[in-house]
């Protein structure tokens, strides 16, 4: 299926509506985005299965660009890292992946999923901002590309990833089999619910600078990733974050009146998870 403008416009404006009403958004995608995704997945799958001496060629030492072995991101506490491996991609910057040239067919495979995403997000963030009377702020530079590769888990382990929230603007989240739940009755209500997206489906999750820029109007969707005992599972996220060369304003009024400067808030937040701050690439 190909989608005309009228299509898109509409799919953005019920995204947009989405996220506002119910916390979060599912969008269709074209046969060609969608095609993007499942070589992005399919070539990453073929990577994770190469040897570990071979991957870790491809991870920086602060282990936030390219390979990520398993044991260094957690979602609460270091004692239970997310069961996964992980392959990152931050903005279009390949020069900061060691031996990249090396690896040429998965990083060109996220980067065209990248080009697929980013248009449709820019789209989505200006009409929620629009909401606010605001502008969508600036997002490509300070925002990174991520598969996680599940490894089997004794079932004793109940949750790959505990309960957490993503703590940037927006996760554009594709996952191909089940596990994904979400708190979609907000942090406090104990109740979860499944959320599996079809091979041509994503799911527009807001994490807590949209919170920060919505002057609490949006909340942090809080999401954990249940263990099926599943052994083929992927999940490969877009983590949405505004540039943070210049100060960034919430779009509505604190209580005293006043509009913080929220950039600490953007850098800080993937330091919860044992990974480092975020960088103005
Ligand atoms: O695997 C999933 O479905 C979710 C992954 C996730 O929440 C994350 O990496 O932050
Ligand atoms: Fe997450």
């Amino acid at each position: 299926m190909t989608h005309t403008i009228d299509e898109v416009s509409s799919a953005v404006s019920a995204a947009a509506r989405d996220i506002l009403d119910n916390g979060y958004a599912v969008v269709k995608l074209s046969d060609l985005d969608a095609g993007r995704l499942q070589t992005a997945i399919g070539t990453a799958v073929e990577f994770f299965g190469r040897p570990d001496e071979e991957k870790i060629k491809h991870g920086s030492d602060d282990h936030n660009y390219g390979y990520r072995p398993f044991g260094i991101e957690y979602s609460i506490t270091p004692e239970r890292p997310d069961m996964n491996e992980c392959f990152t991609l931050w903005s279009s910057r390949l020069d900061l992946i060691p031996n990249a040239d090396d690896i040429g067919p998965l990083t060109d495979s996220f980067l065209r999923w990248r080009d697929s995403l980013a248009p449709l997000v820019g789209a989505i963030l200006t009409e929620v901002a629009r909401r606010f009377g605001a502008t969508a702020p600036a997002f490509e530079k300070a925002s990174y590309l991520q598969i996680n590769y599940c490894l089997p888990t004794p079932l004793e382990r109940d949750l790959l990833q505990d309960k957490h929230e993503d703590g940037h603007m927006v996760t554009v989240l594709h996952s191909n089999a089940p596990g994904l739940e979400i708190y979609a009755g907000g942090a406090a209500d104990p109740s979860v619910t499944p959320i599996l997206p079809g091979p041509d489906e994503i799911v527009i999750m807001p994490g807590s600078v949209l919170t920060a820029l919505s002057g609490g109007a949006i909340e942090p969707l809080y999401h954990q990733v249940r263990n099926h005992g599943l052994d083929n599972r992927q999940s490969i996220m877009y983590f949405v974050n505004p540039e943070v060369e210049l100060p960034l304003f919430a779009w509505v009024d604190s209580a005293d009146g006043s509009r913080a400067d929220i950039r600490a808030h953007v850098q800080n937040a993937p330091t919860m998870f044992g990974l480092p701050p975020v960088e103005a690439l």
